[in-house]
């Protein structure tokens, strides 16, 4: 089947574009066949796929850390064959799963590399390190000094993310940046990770093999197959509504639906009255409550348990505004899969 686009529509010229980009190894191994493909400014792109499928190889073809044998990547319209690769690195924040600190300079020092090299002073430096060490949750205080074998793997994946962010790079490049690190931890770092992003709109390109940080993460999803294929760039739910071909089904897997519930929210218009109006819980068939706004997991959740006359449904005050049931739930998610 042919590849599908289904873009946000953003008419922004891309930041990175990828023109029938092509690598062979040397071995002959050809890792991406010839890839066209458009980041847009401010979007977080994720690209998945099974191992080997060509994802560190494309995103690397952005840093120069693997030169294209054939085709273009282009950033801000540059070719980025004909930039120095030592400037053009400078401007690409870049986040592996090992981050690579260096053992033997403190975290401010870690930070502060790129900033000294580019000639920043003393204190220019350190008041930056204070902004992204508070950025990424780290008290500057407490682990400005620290050596990174005094850090747990969350907080030295956080070291590295400030450490990419130093210069502001309008571009960021991750590697599986959250692989290391225990699954609790992780959650949290993604969803603070999200944040930063979206507050400095940096651009970033993620790759990882994990579908469920994809759709959480993203706007954008890409799903390749061997030899960089692209199978399907989709926003999040339209992957998980549509998925273009049975490649990117079985690579999505089980579970759809319920990865779906977490795109939607309980609202009004889902509910059905309480007796007696609203504002009072007259009927006491309904067990447990829900908030108006919740995600539509947390509603299945409370549902699970409740029985037929469904859930109370709570607004920010407390006061009870309706009742949902299995069939509100339904219409709900009917709305995410299918946005009109
Ligand atoms: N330096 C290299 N020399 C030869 N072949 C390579 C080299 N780097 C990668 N490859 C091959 O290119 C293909 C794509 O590798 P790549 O690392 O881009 O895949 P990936 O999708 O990132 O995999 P994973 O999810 O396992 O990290 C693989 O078949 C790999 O063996």
């Amino acid at each position: 089947m042919a590849p599908t686009t289904d873009s946000d529509s953003s008419t922004a010229e891309p930041l990175i574009r990828f023109r029938a980009a092509r690598k062979e190894f040397a071995s002959g191994a050809v890792a991406v066949e010839g890839l066209d493909l458009d980041v847009l400014p401010h979007e977080l792109l994720a690209l998945v796929g099974p191992s080997g499928c060509g994802k560190s190889t494309t995103l690397r073809m952005v840093n120069r850390l693997v030169e294209p044998s054939s085709g273009q990547v282009l950033l801000e319209g540059e070719d980025v064959m004909s930039v120095d690769a030592v400037a053009l690195r400078r401007r690409i924040g870049y986040v592996i799963q090992h981050v690579g600190l260096f053992p033997h300079r403190t975290v401010t020092q870690n930070v502060t590399t790129v900033p000294r090299l580019l000639g920043w002073d003393k204190r220019r430096a350190a008041a930056r390190v204070e902004e992204l060490l508070d950025l990424v949750g780290l008290d500057p205080a407490t682990y400005g000094r620290r050596y990174p074998h005094e850090l747990s793997g969350g907080e030295r994946q956080r070291v590295g993310v400030a450490r990419a962010l130093a210069v502001d790079p309008p571009v960021l490049l991750m590697d599986e940046p959250f692989g290391a690190v225990d699954p609790e931890g992780r959650r949290r770092l993604q969803v603070e990770f999200r944040r930063i992003q979206q507050t400095l709109g940096t651009t970033v390109m993620l790759v990882t093999h994990d579908i469920d940080e994809a759709v959480s993460l993203a706007d954008r999803v890409v799903v390749l197959s061997r030899g960089g294929v692209v199978e399907q760039v989709a926003d999040p739910v339209t992957l998980l509504a549509r998925p273009a071909n049975a490649f990117v089904e079985q690579f999505i897997g089980t579970g759809r639906e319920t990865r779906l519930l977490g795109f939607g929210r309980v609202e009004r218009r889902d509910l059905e009255a309480v007796d007696g109006g609203f504002g009072l819980v007259k009927d006491g068939a309904a067990a447990g409550s829900v908030a108006l706004g919740a995600s539509l997991d947390d509603a299945l959740a409370a549902l699970s348990g409740a029985g037929p006359a469904g859930v109370t449904v709570v607004d920010d005050g407390g006061a009870v505004v309706g009742r949902l049931t299995a069939d509100g739930l339904l219409a709900a998610l009917r709305r995410v899969t299918s946005p009109s």
